[in-house]
């Protein structure tokens, strides 16, 4: 098998990696119909794979779960998932050759085997769904041509496309139909219907392709979204601590502030999230992310080169052939770090506290995120789309960090994902060393404003807030949030 995208034509890559309409909602008005009396198997009942079929149950479709045979003897922890939640489990014999549309949720480095083990019992022209395009575009694996194949991907951790859908919303999503197997034409109508069955109509929908979706979510997640939030997390633990700031208030700061900062740019963009600092802080925030992000935009034109070559791909998947020992290493040795090893402290840190004494993490999201979504453009990526991956996603994966810290957040995303942020964060942190030097107090762990005198320079202040303004990441921000009618709030810890 070859890497697809690279067997492609230049100007064909182009096209596909353009490829992204934001579609009306409208377009959803005939709900989950194309689905309904449909049989539904989910290969997997992992982070995706339990979430997204409990919201397919909860609207109304008929789903169960094929799970390997070790799985179901050994009643493991997918065999519970499904079956603690009243779901129908068998074997892929018992189960692939009944199913109208076949859901693969297993991990990305299984998909060449499952869908060798799955296609062959698979009926005449039924479906397979991926949420994630790697095995199509990175792999190169070729699907029986009765098969329609479609992508219904999440821009979010399974446990927040659970989480959203109970709050009435959903998690912005990307659909697309493989251009190589849409045999019968139903292909769109069926990924739409999938798309609402696990509510992603509520918060914005893209009909992107297999190959936008994988260069956009592998950036995505390398940088802003895992690598860098686990990158930030660790130096401001760790440069509390040197500077003699309580450990269970660094701990707290770091593991809640993530969320309560990103919380204010779900909702109001980086403009929102700014705003809620004092002006002066204001200013220093600002003027901290312009340095960070002339200091890591070669590390964030890295990483879309390598995914774009396919070089990303090439050595994770080196890692996959060799038992994945560099992620587990990796793994390792996140788990053994200051940050995650030091418990929370139990003194209240109210919502406000969270940006006044945490300016450093406010700079270090709107660099990344503005980094992230910048890369993004420039390498043909549209900007809704680096919206969502970028913006959008970013306050989903703190939602995991404040439950368990970055254990939780490795823990809930994909491997993929996992490897990805390693990767990132090992090379961030070097980058970075001497600009912490610089960090004291001020920015992590006490008040910006304290023992200052608060005075601002009008002119500065304004030119400051139009660069803010007008950044292209908040000019597709303010149109697609528009659509975002039923955006839930969460309660800060
Ligand atoms: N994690 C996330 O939030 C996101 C994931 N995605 C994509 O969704 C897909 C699923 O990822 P994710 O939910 O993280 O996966 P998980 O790691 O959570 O999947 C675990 C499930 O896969 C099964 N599985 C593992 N190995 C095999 C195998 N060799 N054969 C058959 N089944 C196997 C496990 O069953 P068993 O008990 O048998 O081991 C278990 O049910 C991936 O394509 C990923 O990129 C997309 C968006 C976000
Ligand atoms: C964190 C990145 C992601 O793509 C996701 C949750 O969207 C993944 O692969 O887990
Ligand atoms: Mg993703
Ligand atoms: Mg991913």
């Amino acid at each position: 098998m070859a890497n697809y995208f690279n067997t492609l034509p230049f100007r064909e890559q182009l096209k596909q990696l353009g490829v992204c309409e934001f579609m009306d909602k409208d377009e959803f008005a005939d709900g989950v119909n194309a689905l309904k009396g449909k049989k539904i198997v989910i290969v997997g009942c992992g982070a995706q794979g339990l979430n997204q079929g409990l919201n397919l149950r909860d609207s109304g479709l008929d789903v169960s779960y094929a799970l390997r045979k070790e799985a179901i003897e050994q009643k493991r922890a997918s065999w519970k998932n499904a079956t603690d939640n009243n779901f129908q489990v068998g074997t892929y014999e018992e189960l692939i050759p009944i199913a109208d549309l076949v859901i693969n949720l297993t991990p990305d480095k299984q998909h060449t085997s499952v869908i060798n083990a799955v296609m062959p019992l698979m009926k005449k022209g039924a479906t397979l769904s991926y949420s994630h395009g790697f095995n199509i575009v990175e792999e190169g694996m070729q699907i029986r041509k009765d098969i329609t194949v479609i992508m219904v991907a999440p821009k979010s951790p399974g446990s927040e496309v659970r989480a959203e859908y109970l709050r009435g919303f959903g998690v912005p999503t990307l659909i697309a139909v493989h251009p190589e197997n849409d045999p019968e034409g139903k292909g769109l109508e069926w990924a739409k219907a999938y798309c609402v069955g696990i509510g992603g109509h509520r918060a914005g929908v893209l009909r992107s392709s297999f190959v936008a979706e994988v260069k956009s979510d592998l950036m995505g997640e390398q940088t802003i979204l895992c690598g860098l939030l686990q990158t930030a997390s660790i130096l401001s633990f760790d440069k509390m601590i040197e500077k003699g700031i309580d450990p269970g208030y660094a701990a707290k700061l770091v593991q809640y502030g993530v969320e309560v900062i990103t919380e204010a740019l779900k909702h109001g963009g980086i403009t929102g999230m700014m705003d809620r600092l004092s002006n002066p802080a204001k200013i220093k925030a600002f003027e901290v992310a312009e340095e960070l992000k002339s200091i890591m935009r070669p590390l964030f034109e890295k990483h879309m080169d390598d995914i774009l070559s396919g070089e990303f791909s090439k050595t994770m998947m080196e890692d996959w052939a060799n038992g994945d020992a560099k992620l587990l290493k990796w793994r390792a040795e996140t788990a053994e770090t200051a940050f995650e090893k030091t418990p929370a402290g139990d003194m209240p840190i109210s919502e406000q506290e969270y940006f006044d004494n945490y300016t450093l993490m406010v700079a270090f999201i709107k660099a990344g995120v503005e980094l992230a979504f910048e890369t993004m453009v420039d390498a043909g990526i549209k900007p809704e789309s680096a919206y969502y991956e970028s913006l959008h996603e970013t306050p989903l994966i703190a939602n995991t960090i404040a439950r368990k810290k970055l254990y939780e957040m490795n823990r809930v995303i994909s491997d993929t994902a996992e490897y990805g942020c390693y990767l990132f964060d090992q090379a961030c942190k070097p980058l970075l060393a001497d600009f912490m030097k610089k960090v004291d107090t001020d920015l992590v762990g006490k008040n910006f404003n304290e023992g200052k005198d608060n005075s601002v320079d009008n002119q500065l202040l304004i030119k400051i807030n139009e660069a803010i303004r007008n950044h292209p990441v908040e000019d597709v921000g303010r149109v697609l949030r528009k659509a975002m009618t039923a955006m839930k709030s969460i309660k800060a810890s």
